[in-house]
């Protein structure tokens, strides 16, 4: 294999010895340098572009306090163009581990996950086979999508025994370790902010190779059939229980909130349903799968949006490319669809977000919102276009690779 595109790692332990140490571990520092992908033909890597679909599409996660994006999730929501950004990094790092370990093309990837840690999130030690359904698990490799100190605080890693007792997760970082009590373990709880991991886990079981999994769901979605139809890839909600915090509120509804909607809050940002509710008898968890505008105080933006995911979905693309980045489209205030929220429509925008956000203050403190972020609508305007594109682009790609892969029984990108 080789190595360009690893941007100048400091291992530790890299040696054999390391490997078969009474404590098995590597850390690999910037590790997902923008440089890594550079050999691949789809782009180089963006740590930003996985944390755009995590914020878009990930669920109520395992832990509390705890959110996750897996790749079977987004093939469930009608998003499984979203696994390709995942690839090229999947697949460097099960080249790494089965190097360090010496296990070249023995291990299958039994997981894949967008995990981020929100204020109040921690865990014990714990070796990650520690479950009797969690044994085919030999190996993990965490990496580190944002920073210590800048992204979150608390969040430190430590390992029971051995060196490094701490490891402080900054962005770009990778930590493999083994899954057994080799390699006890805990993570601090955080204090605030978001810490964000890409998640893999390894097994030499091929009962449990991810990629067969995958693949069986991808065969039967829309993805893999001649049928074309206009604009296949708009994202479809999994159901309502699963975007409630905290999921224990998600039977009633009564105190905490919908995280699609927590992160559009944070952003500044409301939405309303086209027909002011045509359907006031109607659910808010139903709105949600309705037609939508979005809202920024008194501007309605005048394109639907097909539901909630696919607003959330611009949004979040929106403040990926970042405002400012965009260059600036000559002016096209003619085309850019802003009008004023009617009487009828505010009350419908205040009477949705009582429902979505019974408890706003927490959604602020979970996804540390409150901080000013910039937004305008001629950009806005552009970027709806960018995201069709980067979209439909994503979609061609993995219709193109999707026999490949149904033949081979495995997700590959080189
Ligand atoms: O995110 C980390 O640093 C490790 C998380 C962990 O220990 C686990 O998910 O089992
Ligand atoms: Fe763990």
């Amino acid at each position: 294999m080789s190595s360009a595109g690893i941007h100048s790692p400091t291992a530790t332990g890299t040696s054999n010895s390391m490997a078969d140490s009474e404590h098995p571990r590597l850390i690999l520092h910037d590790f997902l340098s923008p440089d890594l992908c550079k050999g691949f033909t789809y782009k180089s890597i963006d740590l930003q572009e996985l944390e755009f679909i995590h914020k878009s599409c990930s669920t109520i996660g395992y832990r509390e306090n705890v959110f996750s994006t897996t790749l079977s999730h987004l093939i469930a929501t009608n998003s499984p163009h979203l696994i390709l950004p995942f690839l090229p990094i999947r697949e460097k790092l099960k080249e790494k581990v089965e190097e360090f370990f010496g296990c070249e093309y023995e291990l299958f990837i039994e997981f894949t996950g967008l995990i981020s840690w929100c204020k109040g999130a921690s865990i014990g030690w714990h070796s990650d086979d520690n479950r009797p359904y969690l044994k085919q698990r030999d190996y993990a490799a965490v990496c580190y999508l944002n920073s210590y100190g800048v992204d979150f605080n608390g969040g430190l890693f430590h390992f029971q025994d051995g060196n490094p007792a701490t490891f402080v997760p900054m962005a770009g970082d990778v930590l493999i370790y083994t899954a057994d009590t080799r390699n006890v373990h805990s993570v601090e709880e955080i204090t605030n902010g978001e810490r964000l991991t890409l998640t893999l886990w390894f097994t030499r079981d091929k009962s449990h190779d991810e990629d067969v999994k995958l693949i069986s769901s991808l065969t039967k979605h829309p993805c893999n059939s001649s049928d074309t139809y206009s604009k296949p890839y708009l994202p479809f909600p999994a159901s309502q229980n699963m975007y409630w915090f905290p999921s224990e509120e998600s039977l009633k509804y009564q105190s905490g909130f919908d995280i699609r909607c927590g992160r559009l809050h944070v952003l500044g940002y409301q939405f309303c349903c086209k027909d002011a509710r045509v359907k006031s008898s109607m659910d808010f968890s139903d709105i949600l799968l309705e037609p939508l505008h979005l809202v920024k105080g008194n501007d309605l933006f005048d394109k639907e949006f097909s539901n909630i995911l696919h607003l959330l979905q611009v949004v979040q693309f929106y403040h990926w490319k970042g405002p400012t980045e965009l260059k600036r489209s000559e002016f096209k205030m003619e085309a850019m669809n802003v009008v004023q929220v009617s009487m009828s429509q505010r009350e419908e925008i205040r009477l949705l977000k009582v429902e979505s956000l019974k408890d706003e203050d927490l959604a602020e403190v979970i996804f540390n919102g409150g901080g000013s972020v910039e937004h305008d609508w001629v950009s806005f305007c552009d970027v709806v276009d960018l995201w069709e594109a980067y979209t439909s682009n994503l979609w061609d790609n993995l219709v193109f690779r999707l026999p490949d892969w149904i033949a081979n029984q495995s997700i590959f990108y080189e």
